[in-house]
Parts: structure tokens; sequence; C-alpha cells
């Protein structure tokens, strides 16, 4: 049966230091490096016909890990730029608490986590999802279509944008969604990508 595993990085150096990430190509931390191996760890015995990440290094690092871990480093890997991080404009590089002191708590939230509102000179999720999903339905779906089994290894904020799709969330309700770092998600599709299951492993 057709089956997805989502994976966000592993703790890149600015999740450790609370800043806005973004388009910025920040790296993993140790401890990122390590949950990617952990979640390597937890695709034993799945075999990935294709992996798809973005070009930021902290994905491509965390990809890399988890494929070692599972010996399939020489499986298809696509790189493509609608899988990057949603580019946070001005506030790239910040630190969260900061910025939250210099505009208040209720504005950051709406920057961080409403559906349209864009940070100042940055992309909206729904931006986000503009350009994820219409690469999503057409590099991937197809492959869904033929039963294959596809590992993608994104961001927090382009895998909230395939979540909401893939589980039909609306917009009000997709600001409560949050993606843990390291921890593969498994979605399993019938022939008509009509999801089937849905689990963290
Ligand atoms: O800084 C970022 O790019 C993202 C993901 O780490 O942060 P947030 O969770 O605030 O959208």
């Amino acid at each position: 049966m057709a089956t997805l595993i989502l994976i966000r990085h592993g703790q890149s150096i600015y999740n450790l230091e609370n800043r806005f990430t973004g388009s910025l190509d920040i790296g993993l931390t140790a401890l990122g490096a390590k949950e990617a191996q952990w979640a390597g760890q937890k695709l034993v015995g799945y075999t990935f016909d294709f992996a798809y990440t973005s070009t930021l290094k902290r994905a491509q690092e965390s990809l890399r890990i988890i494929l070692e871990e599972i010996h399939q480093n020489n499986i298809p890997i696509i790189l493509d730029k609608a899988l990057n991080e949603r580019d946070y404009g001005s506030l790239q590089g910040l630190n969260k608490d900061e910025t939250i002191a210099k505009y208040g708590l209720k504005q950051v939230e709406i920057w961080r986590r409403s559906y349209a509102i864009r940070p100042p000179n940055g992309e909206s999720l729904e931006d986000t999802f503009k350009r994820t999903i219409p690469f999503y339905q057409h590099a991937i779906e197809p492959q869904l279509k033929l039963d294959q089994t596809i590992l993608i290894v994104a961001h927090g904020n382009s895998l909230r944008a395939l979540v909401m799709y893939l589980e039909h969330i609306s917009p009000e309700h997709i600001s409560n969604l949050n993606i843990p770092t390291g921890i593969p998600k498994k979605y399993v599709f019938d022939a008509n990508l009509k999801v089937l299951q849905v689990n963290y492993l």
C-alpha cells in the first residue's frame, strides 16, 4: 500500500538558540544529528522508493543520516525548494523571546501561527501551502498512486502545510498544530489516495 513518511529535520543551531530560521541555511546541532539517527532507527524495515527534501542543509543532512541508519543511501533523492521552510522575512535570525518583548506575544503569535498573515517581508503559511502542495501533487502523488513508499524530510512550516492538506485541517485549526523535530509521521493511502491510517512512529 502507498506509504508516506514525513519527518521534520533534527534540532538546528537556531532552534537551540530560539531564533527565527526560515530560509536561512543553518546546520544541525549534535542533538539534531542524534534525532535524525533515532528517526532512522524507527524506520528499520521500511524500503523507500524515493526521498524528497528541501534545498537547505539541516533537512538534507537529516535525510542523509536517516538513510545511512537504514542502509538506503542509494535511493533517488529529489531536492526542491518547494519544500523549504517558510521565509520568515525580517524576523529571520532574531531571537523569538526578544521579538515577543519588542512586539508583544499576540503579534508574534499572529506572525508565527496565523494562516494568511505574513511576517514583515516574509511568507505566510498560505504562501508556503501554495508552493508546497502543487509540488506534492505534481511530483509525489503520482508515485503514491503507483503504491510506492516515499520519505519527505522537510521543515516545521512546509510540513504543517502538507499535514493541513493531507488531513483536511482548516486555516482556523492549523494554528494549533506543531510538528516535533525528528519524529516520523506515517500515512497509508488507498488507491485513490484517501488516507487510511496516520500515526507517529
Ligand atoms: O524559525 C523557524 O523557521 C520556524 C521553525 O523552526 O519557527 P516557528 O516554529 O516559529 O514557525
